[in-house]
């Protein structure tokens, strides 16, 4: 823990990185795969659960906590960490993503974003500077830019043009965050799938100056192949000694993938959103519960785990919980796939500091059965 926050690189290998990220709040390890507790839970865990599975920190949202129960009554409570508990470091996002993804009659303008709630239909209105002010409220430890995150596939001119818009609020998220001694700002690359315009959006962020750097808009339906390529040299254009975050992502080999081409921290509700849907993610690939063929199988999940849904039930148990709709379904498997993403993670932070990545990544891909298993 220091009084401020830096990065500290300590390996590589390859463009594989490994680190830890310092705050005030604790230290996160890198890479570092952030669980998503957009309403100020993790769904279906109890903080001292989704510490004991590994996290370092996790991410909370503008959006949601602006509408229920708003920043202001967190603010009042003494702000997200003491209201959910949860007293390791806190990235929140902005709010514009969420926004196009799930507000209803957005209007969009060189201002902001104006949206009515999809909870209860009233209005609001988020700017850069009102980002900044609820995230400060909350009492995020890094704090993530206001952008517009285009949805794909779009033509080069919007891409632009977007890219232009976030470059701009990034300057505002910037000159309104102001100076934070132990809280960071991150700025969010925009640019679609085109190299060029990620490389100028770069530069403005690096004039900027910020405390890391995300790779946005991607893991918005341009599928793992576009992604990758965009990540072939999306990273090597943002700064080298700080923190790279690529946003919603994503599968385990999404997220393996993501680490091989240069970087530090993501994160994605798909364990936790999965889970509570009976998807298992393992070693050797996924478990869909629910199937009738676990209704008697009385060995785990995967014998090679240590959480408690594989060290305590079985796979007979977990399908009954799942098939009768009862509660411990969701806390089992959203612990399980939780404490999984976490080994991933660990295992590359590994393997990087020992100059093994290639060996690693080849026992990852090796023996992961396709479909389910
Ligand atoms: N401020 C901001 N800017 C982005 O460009 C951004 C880009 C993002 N792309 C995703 N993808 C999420 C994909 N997720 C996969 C599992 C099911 C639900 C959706 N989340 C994102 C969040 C984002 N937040």
């Amino acid at each position: 823990m220091t009084a401020t926050f830096s990065f500290d690189l300590k390996a590589t290998d390859g463009k594989a990185r490994t680190g830890v990220i310092n705050t005030p709040r604790g230290d996160i390890r890198t890479p570092a795969f952030m669980p998503v507790g957009t309403a100020a839970t993790v769904k279906a865990m109890m903080p001292e659960s989704v510490a004991a599975t590994g996290a370092d920190i996790l991410l909370g949202n503008t959006y949601h906590l602006m509408l229920r129960p708003t920043a202001e009554r967190i603010d009042r409570l003494g702000g997200l960490h003491q209201f959910m508990n949860w007293d390791k470091p806190i990235l929140t996002d902005s709010g514009g993503f969420q926004v196009m993804s799930l507000s209803d009659l957005r209007k969009l303008t060189e201002e902001g974003v104006t949206f009515k709630s999809h909870i209860d239909g009233s209005r609001h209105h988020l700017t850069p500077e009102r980002s900044m002010e609820i995230q400060k409220l909350l009492g995020s430890d890094i704090v993530m830019c206001f952008d517009e995150c285009p949805a794909l596939p779009a033509d080069r001119k919007r891409i632009q043009e977007s890219m232009e818009l976030s470059m701009r609020w990034a300057q505002r998220s910037r000159d309104a965050f102001g100076d934070r001694p132990g809280h960071a700002l991150f700025g969010i690359q925009q640019g679609g799938l085109e190299e060029d315009l990620r490389g100028r959006s770069a530069e403005a962020l690096r004039a900027i100056e910020f405390d890391g750097y995300a790779v946005g808009g991607l893991a918005v339906g341009e599928g793992q192949e576009a992604m990758f390529k965009v990540l072939d040299f999306a990273p090597d254009q943002l700064p080298v000694d700080k923190p790279r975050y690529l946003m919603g992502v994503g599968k385990p080999d999404d997220i393996v993938g993501a680490v091989k081409r240069g970087i530090d921290m993501m994160d994605c509700v798909l364990p936790s959103r999965s889970g509570r849907t009976g998807q298992a993610f393992t070693r050797r690939g996924v478990v869909n519960i629910k199937n009738a063929r676990h209704a008697d199988d009385p060995r785990p999940l995967d014998a090679e785990c240590t959480c408690p849904a594989c060290s305590n039930y079985s796979r007979a148990y977990l399908h009954h919980v799942f098939r009768a709709q009862e509660m411990i379904s969701g806390m089992l498997l959203t612990w399980h796939n939780l404490h999984y993403f976490q080994e991933i993670m660990a295992g590359m932070r590994t393997a990087i500091a020992a100059g093994a990545f290639a060996d690693w990544e080849a026992d990852f891909h090796a023996g992961r059965a396709k479909g389910d298993i």
